[in-house]
C-alpha cells in the first residue's frame, strides 16, 4: 500500500508551488541540517522576499492552506496571527523537530534514566535528566534565534533566562515532559505557553522583570500548546481561537494540519489517573472514581481507565476521546504545565480545574508552584468537582 493512502490529508503541493512559500523551503533545509538553527538575518531576508506572512495568505483559505487543502503550521499561523508570533512559532517548531529526533535516537536510549543533581539547594524542582537538559538547550537556542522572545522560563531552570529587552513575547516551557519513562519508549511531550511581554515592567531590574513576566495568570496567554512525541509527532496549539493539531510529515519536514478546530466531547467514558494512589486519595475523589467505574455517575456507562503516566500523551487522548485526565496531588506545575494545557483544553470546549478553581484564574506566586490538575470534558470535570474534596493532600512522594 502506498503511504499516501494511509495519510489522511491531501497531496502535498508540487515543487513549483513550493517556490511561492520560502518558509516551507527553509523548513525542509533546516530539518536536513538539524544542528543549524536559522538565525534572525536569514529569517529576515526570507521575510523580505515574501513581503509578509499575511500577504502569503491573501486570496487563500481561512486556514492559510493551499487550494488543495494542504496547510502547514506556518501557513496556518500566517493567516491567523501577526508576523512576530509566526516567526516565534517557526523557531519553536524547529526546536521540537530536533527534540523529536533526539528522543527517537538509538544513541539516547539510556539518557532518560540518569539523574543529575539540581544546581541549587532548596529549589522545588526535581533533579533533571540529561534528555531534559538537552531539550531545554535546544528550545532556548531556538527562542534566542527567533529574536522575538524577551524571556524564557523553563521547568528545567531555577530562574527565567532574560533573552532580549525588546522581544515581544514571554515563553514558559516544559521542554520534555514524561522523560522518566523514555527508556521504555513511552511517548513524551513539550509543553509551552506564550504571553506578551509586560512593557510596564521594562524599567525593573532584569531578574525582577524576568520573574514577574513569567508569573502571569493563564488567562493572559496569547498562545499555548504541546508537541507529542509518539508514533506520530503532533504539534497541538491554540492561537487564541480554537485548538488545532498538526502532524509532522517526515517526507517534507512540515507540520501539516490534520485536526482543525478540535472539539473535546462534552462527555467521555475514560478516566486517566495513577490509581495505585487510591489509598492516599481523599474521600471525594475515591467516591467519584468508584461511581463512574460502576456506571453509576451522571453518564450511565461504566468508565474505563487509561494512564500512560506521560501528561501530554494522556491529555492528547483525552482531547480526542473525552473524559478526564488528572493528577490529584501537588505534582504538576501551574506555570509550565497547568496554564498552557488549561488554555488549550478550554479553547477546545473543555474544562480545567485544580478541583476547586478554574486553572486560568489562579495567580501564580512562584515559578515552580505545583497543584492538583484536572483537565477534560466539560461535563466530566464539572461532575468530578461536584464531589468536593478531590485534591490529594497526602503526598508522601513516590519513588516510581
Ligand atoms: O507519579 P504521578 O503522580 O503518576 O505523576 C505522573 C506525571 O508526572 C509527569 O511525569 C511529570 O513529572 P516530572 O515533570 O517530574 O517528570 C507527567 O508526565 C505525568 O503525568
Amino acid at each position: 500500500m502506498q503511504s499516501l493512502t494511509l495519510i489522511q490529508y491531501p497531496t502535498p503541493v508540487s515543487p513549483q508551488r513550493l517556490n511561492l512559500y520560502p518558509l516551507r523551503q527553509i523548513a525542509v533545509s533546516v530539518l536536513s541540517t538539524p544542528t543549524a538553527g536559522i538565525n534572525r538575518r536569514e529569517m529576515a531576508s526570507s521575510r523580505r522576499e515574501s513581503a509578509s506572512f499575511k500577504s502569503l495568505a491573501v486570496g487563500r483559505t481561512l486556514t492559510g492552506g493551499d487550494d488543495d487543502g494542504y496547510c502547514t503550521l506556518i501557513d496556518f499561523a500566517g493567516a491567523n496571527v501577526g508576523d512576530d508570533l509566526v516567526v516565534l512559532l517557526y523557531h519553536l517548531q524547529h526546536a521540537c523537530k530536533r527534540i523529536a529526533s533526539l528522543v527517537a535516537s538509538p544513541f539516547n536510549s539510556s539518557l532518560g534514566k540518569l539523574s543529575v543533581k539540581s544546581s541549587s539547594s532548596g529549589s522545588d524542582r526535581d533533579a533533571p535528566k540529561p534528555l531534559d537538559i538537552v531539550s531545554n538547550d535546544i528550545v532556548l537556542s531556538s527562542l534566542r534565534n527567533s529574536g522575538k522572545v524577551a524571556v524564557m522560563a523553563s521547568e528545567e531552570d531555577d530562574s527565567p533566562t532574560w533573552i532580549k529587552d525588546d522581544g515581544p513575547y514571554v515563553v514558559v516551557v516544559d521542554p520534555l515532559d514524561g522523560s522518566r519513562n523514555i527508556d521504555a519508549s513511552i511517548p513524551t511531550g513539550t509543553i509551552f505557553g506564550i504571553y506578551d511581554r509586560l512593557v510596564e515592567l521594562d524599567h525593573l531590574p532584569v531578574e525582577e522583570k524576568a520573574e514577574l513576566n513569567s508569573l502571569q495568570r493563564g488567562n493572559r496567554l496569547v498562545a499555548s500548546g504541546y508537541v507529542l512525541y509518539s508514533s506520530a509527532t503532533i504539534f497541538c496549539v491554540t492561537l487564541g481561537s480554537g485548538t488545532h493539531a498538526f502532524t509532522l510529515d517526515h517526507s517534507t519536514g512540515e507540520f501539516v494540519l490534520t485536526h482543525q478546530n478540535i472539539k473535546i466531547p462534552t462527555r467521555g467514558q475514560i478516566y486517566s489517573v495513577n490509581d495505585a494512589r487510591y489509598f492516599d486519595w481523599p474521600e471525594g475523589l475515591r467516591k467519584y472514581i468508584d461511581t463512574v467505574r460502576q456506571g453509576k455517575g451522571q453518564n450511565p456507562k461504566k468508565y474505563s481507565a487509561r494512564y500512560i503516566c506521560s501528561l501530554v500523551a494522556d491529555l492528547h487522548r483525552t482531547l480526542l476521546y473525552g473524559g478526564v485526565a488528572m493528577n490529584p496531588r501537588d505534582h504538576l506545575r501551574l506555570v509550565y504545565e497547568g496554564n498552557p494545557l488549561a488554555f488549550l483544553v478550554e479553547q477546545a470546549g473543555g474544562k480545567s480545574s485544580d478541583g476547586e478553581r478554574e486553572i486560568l484564574s489562579i495567580q501564580p506566586v512562584k515559578l515552580h508552584q505545583r497543584l492538583p490538575l484536572f483537565l477534560g470534558s466539560l461535563e466530566d470535570v464539572a461532575e468530578l468537582e461536584s464531589y468536593g474534596n478531590v485534591q490529594q493532600t497526602v503526598n508522601p512522594g513516590y519513588d516510581v
